[in-house]
């Protein structure tokens, strides 16, 4: 993909969906200012919120939903710039770092306070965002002049971000944007895993901003023509996203939810379970426990965390629609029946999702997939004693990592009683490259359209399995 000398608009990211935390910590002195310069507000939440992830390793939905937190006070238009801000700061945070390194001879001061974040920040608009120059220079140097540790660094603010603005070009040109802004970890797993060139085309497609998805109850067409979008081969409607998801028409009505493409799939391969006994195991926030309930099942939906889970009900009561809610841990839940069908949606490293949450890539570390796929392992264990002679079982990670994916299935149908039912692609739209092996594997860089932001998949993978 080349590079071009800015990257477009910033547009406001989808609503998030984590819970809040405790202890977002604001740039200091940011509160007492009594009135902010237009924009100034905008830049100190994203220069804080970057901090929480970057510093303090905190998922960016929490950094943005803590009640506490410098979001809070936003108007919706500066929460839209915030979230713009931050989403380029992560997706092409090697990039920045690379670019501000240029003109930087040492390390920055550890008695600096969010100097490090507030240079980042103004990076991010000064090579990425049509902001003007001065007005991202300014503000962060006045962002600098609040924190009473960042102040006496206000100088050095001012003249690396100078220096930025007149060398952006030469510098963009010079960068390898693909490799520089994913994690040397990743890419060396990706290139082992999928080769060099799909691992080129996933690192690409990463530093788009991806579409909105939504998975409706009916009528796809008539859904994508109202909300002007288009249908996608696999079933869901897809938007250019922008502007608030509860505006949108059909939100309101519960006509239909936000779900990745990709994420859509994985309950399909459990075919017709219009009055079937399903569980659903890790299921909040529940768009899987929605498709279910739409297809006509009696859903069972199990999560570990009560917040969550809460989350389920509320999705489901705005939908309409009904099911059987459990706060339990799969590893020891002890339901009183075996089930005709199950979808178990481990936790996982979510690799498969950092087009959509960029902090991701920031945030796990190797040692994590190897936690989750033990993890995956036992609950898969579980999973496959609950279920009927004869049910089928589902099993899908949000993963990039073969771990999580393809070596479960190994593993799986070495221990457990069961056996595999391939995966067929008219099952999933005809779409013959998401049908691996056998195995559902969607990969980001999957369904090009011309329309970049039309472009796109989670990384998925899905596995279904029969109890003989
Ligand atoms: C990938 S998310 C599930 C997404 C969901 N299936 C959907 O489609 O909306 C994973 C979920 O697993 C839950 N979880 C993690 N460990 C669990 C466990 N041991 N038992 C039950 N739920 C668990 C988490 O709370 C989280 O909600």
């Amino acid at each position: 993909m080349s590079q071009k000398s800015k990257s477009g608009k910033p547009s406001a990211g989808k609503s998030s969906t984590g819970k809040p935390s405790a202890g977002n910590r604001p740039a200091r002195n940011a509160s007492r200012k009594p009135r902010l310069a237009p924009g100034v507000a905008a830049r100190l939440a994203a220069t804080t919120a970057l901090m929480a992830v970057l510093a303090d390793h905190r998922a960016l939905d929490s950094a943005i939903d803590a009640t506490d937190g410098p979001f809070e006070t936003l108007d919706p238009r500066e929460r839209g710039l915030a979230r713009a801000i931050l989403g380029i700061s992560l997706r092409r945070r090697g990039q920045i770092e690379d670019a501000l390194g240029r003109f930087l001879d040492k390390a920055l001061p550890r008695k600096s306070g969010p100097l490090p974040a507030i240079l980042h920040v103004a990076a991010a608009q000064i090579l990425f965002m049509d902001v003007p120059d001065h007005a991202a220079v300014s503000i962060a140097v006045d962002t600098a002049e609040a924190d009473r540790d960042a102040r006496h660094f206000k100088g050095l603010v001012n003249a690396v971000l100078r220096r930025l603005t007149e060398q952006r070009d030469a510098i963009l040109a010079a960068q390898d944007e693909v490799r520089l802004n994913t994690p040397d970890w990743l890419y060396e797993r990706w290139v082992m895993d999928y080769g060099a060139a799909t691992t080129t085309a996933i690192a690409a497609a990463h530093l788009l901003e991806p579409s909105l998805d939504l998975s409706v109850k009916s009528d796809p067409a008539g859904w994508a023509e109202k909300l002007g979008g288009i249908v996608l081969p696999t079933g869901s409607v897809r938007l250019i996203a922008h502007g608030p998801i509860d505006a949108l028409p059909g939100f309101g009505e519960g006509e239909w939810w936000v779900q990745d493409a990709a994420a859509a799939l994985p309950a399909k391969l459990l075919g017709k379970v219009d009055g079937l006994d399903v569980a659903d195991l890790c299921a909040a926030p529940g768009g899987k426990t929605a498709q279910l309930a739409v297809a006509g099942a009696r859903v069972t939906a199990v999560d570990v965390n009560e917040a969550r889970l809460l989350r389920v009900r509320e999705n489901l009561g705005r939908l309409g629609l009904e099911a059987e809610t459990v706060a339990a841990d799969v590893a020891s839940w002890q339901p009183d029946r075996l089930f005709d069908a199950i979808l178990l949606d481990a936790p996982c490293s979510a690799t498969g999702t950092i087009r959509r949450h960029p902090d991701v890539a920031v945030l796990k570390r190797p040692s994590d997939i190897d936690t989750l796929a033990a993890l995956q392992a036992s609950l898969l264990a579980r999973a496959a004693a609950m279920l009927k002679p004869g049910g089928t079982l589902v099993y899908c990670t949000c993963s990039l990592e073969r771990a999580e994916g393809e070596d479960q299935v190994a593993q799986a149908l070495a221990s457990l009683p069961l056996v595999l039912e391939p995966v067929r692609p008219e099952e999933v739209g005809g779409v013959d490259a998401i049908c691996r092996d056998g195995f559902l594997r969607t990969l980001p860089s999957d369904l090009p359209h011309a329309e970049p932001r039309l472009s796109g998949l989670d990384g998925f993978f899905a596995v279904r399995f029969r109890r003989p």
